[in-house]
């Protein structure tokens, strides 16, 4: 999978070369490449916004870097894909966008190739991305939650992390990505580990449910789903609506 993003602040996205993201870069499973949108100005001040047309508050991050940004990066990415076919899925973070769900990362995960658009100051002007769609290209504007971000690179970061963790190989043991919260469609269950009994700084001495400790593992699935099915009608009733 190649990664391409486009943002005025490349230093935001670092932690991409981190831990388990950084691993598979390392590995060759993933491709990471950064832009910086300034280098697509042409004046002293490297600008990329301007007023809002209409008026109202803060500012617009303008059409032309946008275009000649993703002229480069369509360019360099043809060229290096592996069939130089692979059409690239933009993706613009954005809180008007669909909800970005554990669904939403497993079809991403599936593309060869994908290009992050990082928005800053309100917003990036519409004509950019009805530009990029005449142009034939696909894209998605996603939102990482209901609430509101100064820009577009913290979703990356979270949408990339969510995304390549799911890519075969990046993840050691591929059996912890089935059991986990939204996979199966429900929150995940309690966890533990040693010791059996912690006497926490309190005093108190709090145990490890029984039956963990059992070796009876249809008992423990059990009780596992039991548990899952609990918190998520307590904390996500929403997640069960239209379950049998
Ligand atoms: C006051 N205005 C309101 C509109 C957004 C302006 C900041 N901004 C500019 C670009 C941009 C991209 C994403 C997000 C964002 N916010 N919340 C989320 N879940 C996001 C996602 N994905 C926010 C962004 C600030």
């Amino acid at each position: 999978m190649r990664i391409d993003v486009i943002t005025i602040f490349p230093e935001y996205l670092a932690p991409l070369e981190l831990s388990l993201i950084g691993k598979a870069r390392k590995d060759g499973l993933i491709d990471v490449h950064l832009h910086n949108l300034r280098d697509y100005t042409h004046d002293r001040h490297r600008t990329v916004d301007d007023t809002p047309v209409g008026g109202g508050a803060g500012m617009v991050m303008k059409p032309e870097p946008w275009a000649e940004a993703f002229a480069n990066v369509l360019a360099s990415g043809k060229g290096e894909s592996d069939d130089g076919s692979a059409s690239p899925l933009v993706i613009f973070p954005n809180p008007a966008g669909e909800p970005f769900t554990q669904r939403a990362a497993e079809q991403r995960a599936e593309e060869p190739w994908l290009i992050f658009a990082c928005g800053r100051y309100e917003g990036i002007d519409e004509r950019v991305y009805e530009y990029l769609a005449d142009q034939g290209v696909r894209v998605a504007l996603s939102s990482l939650g209901d609430y509101v971000l100064n820009g577009g690179e913290v979703a990356v970061l979270a949408m990339t992390e969510a995304i390549v963790r799911l890519v075969p190989g990046v993840v050691g043991n591929p059996e912890s990505i089935v059991e986990e919260s939204h996979t199966s469609g429900l929150l995940e269950y309690p966890l533990y580990t040693k010791p059996a009994r912690w006497t926490s700084p309190d005093g108190v001495q709090r145990d490890v449910p029984e039956v963990l400790l059992s070796g009876h593992h249809a008992r423990i699935q059990k009780w596992r789903r039991e548990r899952s099915l609990e918190r998520t009608a307590e904390r996500r009733p929403d997640l069960l609506e239209g379950r049998e």
